[in-house]
């Protein structure tokens, strides 16, 4: 078995081609988005990540704000920067770029944004509003995970989910997410702790490795016929200086998995696409 390559970046496409029509109906109703970026030092993978979230903006016809900051900035500097995105009329929603430098304290920057601002849904009020089900901004990664599984016909409802990796912005709201009425998942959360993950991975019928291990995932912990989604991205350095992209996922799963987001091209570009459709649709709701 060769699996179905669950294909982000083309998917990311679609959906971009959609949003823009729907920016320009808000447009020809006065109403601009605009979505602000914080970024902190000098990390190459943020900075690239922070210019992709600028261009895709300028294509679906966002208006976009960037303020970046050194890596010596400090707990003041970066409050101010949150202070002047939440008070400003032309952001309607902005991200703060994880993961920050060490000297600042991350959860302190993301509860100061102000919750109807959260692209992210990265704010505890957002989380929280997951928890009880109710409507708001969802965290990017976990909502283009559902939506790629979604539009490739991949069921959710009753499928054992095995995700491995329990952080903030992947695996713990994914689980949420997934054990949602909507989707009615059920889901068990592998991390550090669990004694043995490829007990839990081979009885799964969708498989998300979010933890930065590569090539964790290897073909004898998957059924056959599952669907694999791998979150992972590791830069390995290389000779050359060059440093290569590696995944969570072992690439000899394709041959076991029936469905497969592979890193590049699978889980990432729809992380992309989901901020835009967050900052559209609380542009639409504010309206
Ligand atoms: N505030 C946030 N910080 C971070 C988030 C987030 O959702 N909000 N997620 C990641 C970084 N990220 C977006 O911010 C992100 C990561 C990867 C990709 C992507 O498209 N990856 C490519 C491959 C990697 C590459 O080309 O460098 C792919 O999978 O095809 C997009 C966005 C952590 N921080």
């Amino acid at each position: 078995m060769t699996a179905t390559i669950l294909d982000g970046k083309a998917t990311a496409a679609a959906i971009k081609d959609e949003l823009r029509a729907r920016v320009k109906a808000l447009s020809e109703r006065g109403v601009t988005p605009g979505l602000g970026t914080i970024l902190v030092g000098d990390d190459p993978g943020s900075h690239a990540y922070v210019a992709g979230k600028h261009r895709d903006c300028a294509e679906v016809g966002i208006t976009s704000l960037r303020r970046d900051l050194p890596a010596d900035a400090t707990q003041p500097d970066v409050e101010r920067a949150v202070d002047e995105l939440n008070a400003d009329p032309a952001c309607t929603g902005y991200i703060v770029q994880l993961p920050l430098p060490a000297q600042i304290d991350t959860q302190a920057i993301l509860e100061r944004i102000d919750p109807a601002k959260d692209a992210d849904g990265l704010h505890p009020v957002s989380l929280g509003r997951l928890v009880l089900g109710e409507a708001g901004a969802l965290p990017c990664t976990p909502r283009g995970i559902v939506e790629l599984l979604t539009r490739y016909g991949v069921g959710l409802r009753g499928a054992e989910v095995t995700i491995i990796g329990r952080g903030t912005t992947v695996g713990r709201p994914l689980g949420l997410l997934l054990t949602r009425r909507s989707e009615n998942a059920t889901v068990t959360l592998c991390h550090t702790g669990t004694r043995d993950v490829a007990a839990h991975t081979r009885g799964a019928d969708v498989v998300v490795v979010a933890a930065g291990r590569p090539h964790l995932l290897t073909p004898d912990m998957v059924k056959p016929g599952a669907a694999v989604l791998d979150v992972g991205i590791t830069r390995v350095p290389q000779e050359s200086g060059r440093a290569k992209l590696v995944g969570d996922v072992h690439p000899d799963v394709a041959e076991v998995a029936g469905h497969l987001a592979p890193m590049p091209g699978g889980v990432g570009p729809m992380t992309r696409a989901m901020l835009l459709s967050n900052v559209v649709e609380a542009a639409e709701a504010a309206s």
